[in-house]
Parts: structure tokens; C-alpha cells; sequence
């Protein structure tokens, strides 16, 4: 199944957590699936692989799987940075940092109806060079302090109403987004929240999830 016909870009968007064992022993990858399967089954409606593992077997591995999962729960994958192996497990996009790649190139080996989004951090002007490129959607942020990326470039909240007005794409803010901060995303213009550390270090992944989603 491919979602980006059917699932709007909007809402909890949560991105793989760290592997406690990064040699991926099989305790840990079922420990890591099940929080991620809670994050899901709490309502995300879309998911992002991000593993910055060198080795090729795990990563296509672990999206095969989550491509499965993804599908049982009807959400959309997303894969961070790596174009080929999101054709090879047949995910409904990529997401791009400003030195991943270009969208164009992605856009033609994945086709017209994939996702594709862009990191913009703190700049309007890149998000409006990602649009003409011909992005799905744009990310800004860091929001607020990120434990997973302690060194994000910090974005304010009234670049979201500027994006709004200026651009005519889905717009994701990532970087510490909370329950208790997810709100004020949203009403500043934001359609999707991207989270790692909020949901996946929860003692209750699915509630903190349902929690976010709700916003939405
Ligand atoms: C939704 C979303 N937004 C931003 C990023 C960050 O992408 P990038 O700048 O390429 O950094 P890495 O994630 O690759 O370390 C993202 N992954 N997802
Ligand atoms: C992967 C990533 N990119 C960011 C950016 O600002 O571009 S912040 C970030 C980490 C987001 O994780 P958390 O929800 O734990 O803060
Ligand atoms: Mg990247």
C-alpha cells in the first residue's frame, strides 16, 4: 500500500528513537519495534525512519519491517536521507536535509505521487527554493531545545505564520515538541509535529502519542 494518495500530511509525524544495541541484538529490535508499533497504535499518522547506521542489512532490515508495520496501521513511512532504500522497500517518500540530496533527483527516481519533504531550519528562503523544487513539504525548527539534536539551529514561532502565508505546502515543526508545547505549533500554522524524544522516552508511548495526535 502507498498512503500519499489518501493521508493528508497532517498530524503526529514521529521519527525513529536510537536503538538501545545499535548491532540491533533481536531483544532490542523487538523492544524498539513495540514502542514504535504503541506510537502508531496512539494515533501517528506518519512515520520516519532515521538511522544513521552504517550498515546497509540492518537499515533495509529495519525498513522492510516498518514498512509492514506502517501499513497495518495505516500510516506512511517516510525514510530519512536515503532515496534508494526508500524505493527499495516501497515507502511513500524521503526526507531531505540541505545536504542529502536534491529533491528533482529524488522527485524522478520515486515518482510524482511520493513524499518528499525538506529541512529548512530557521529560513523561509529555503523553504520557498524546496517549494519551486517541487517539495511535498517543508520542516522548520528547531522549536525548542531538542535532547535528540541538542545542536539544532533554534527557530521562532512566528516563522510557522510567515510559512503559512508565504507558501502553499504542508508545514512540519520539529525540535522538542511536547503535549505541553504542541498547541502553540499548531495554532502558529504548523500541520504536522515531527517527534522523537517526547513519545519514544514516555513511560507510555501510546497515551503520550493519543495525547499529540488529538491536538491534531
Ligand atoms: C521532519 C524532519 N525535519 C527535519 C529533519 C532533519 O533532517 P536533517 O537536517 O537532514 O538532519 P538528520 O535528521 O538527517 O540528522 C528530519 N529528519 N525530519
Ligand atoms: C532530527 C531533528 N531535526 C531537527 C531540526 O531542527 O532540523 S530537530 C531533530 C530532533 C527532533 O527530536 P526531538 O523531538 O527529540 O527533539
Ligand atoms: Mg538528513
Amino acid at each position: 500500500m502507498n498512503c500519499t494518495e489518501v493521508l493528508p500530511l497532517q498530524g503526529l509525524y514521529v521519527i525513529t528513537p536510537q536503538r538501545a544495541n545499535k548491532a540491533g541484538a533481536a531483544g532490542d529490535q523487538a523492544a524498539w519495534l513495540a514502542r514504535i508499533e504503541a506510537a502508531l497504535a496512539g494515533g501517528a499518522r506518519w512515520l520516519q525512519y532515521r538511522d544513521k547506521s552504517p550498515d546497509p542489512g540492518q537499515r533495509l532490515a529495519d525498513a522492510g519491517m516498518l514498512r509492514a508495520l506502517t501499513q497495518r496501521h495505516g500510516a506512511g513511512l517516510i525514510i530519512n536521507d536515503d532515496v534508494a532504500l526508500a524505493q527499495a522497500v516501497g515507502a511513500d517518500g524521503v526526507h531531505l536535509g540541505q545536504e542529502d540530496g536534491s529533491v528533482p533527483e529524488a522527485r524522478t527516481l520515486l515518482g510524482p505521487a511520493a513524499i518528499i519533504g525538506v529541512t529548512c531550519h530557521d529560513r523561509i528562503d529555503l523553504a520557498l527554493e524546496a517549494a519551486a523544487a517541487g517539495a511535498s513539504y517543508v520542516a522548520f525548527g528547531a522549536f525548542f531545545p531538542s535532547r535528540s539534536k541538542p545542536k539544532a539551529t533554534l527557530a521562532p514561532l512566528n516563522l510557522l505564520s510567515q510559512a503559512r502565508a508565504e507558501l502553499d505546502l504542508p508545514i512540519c515543526a520539529i525540535g522538542g515538541v511536547n503535549a505541553g508545547n504542541a498547541a502553540e505549533l499548531k495554532a502558529a500554522g504548523a500541520d504536522l509535529i515531527a517527534v522523537i524524544d517526547a513519545v519514544f522516552t514516555a513511560d507510555d508511548p501510546r497515551l503520550t502519542a493519543t495525547q499529540l495526535a488529538a491536538i491534531f
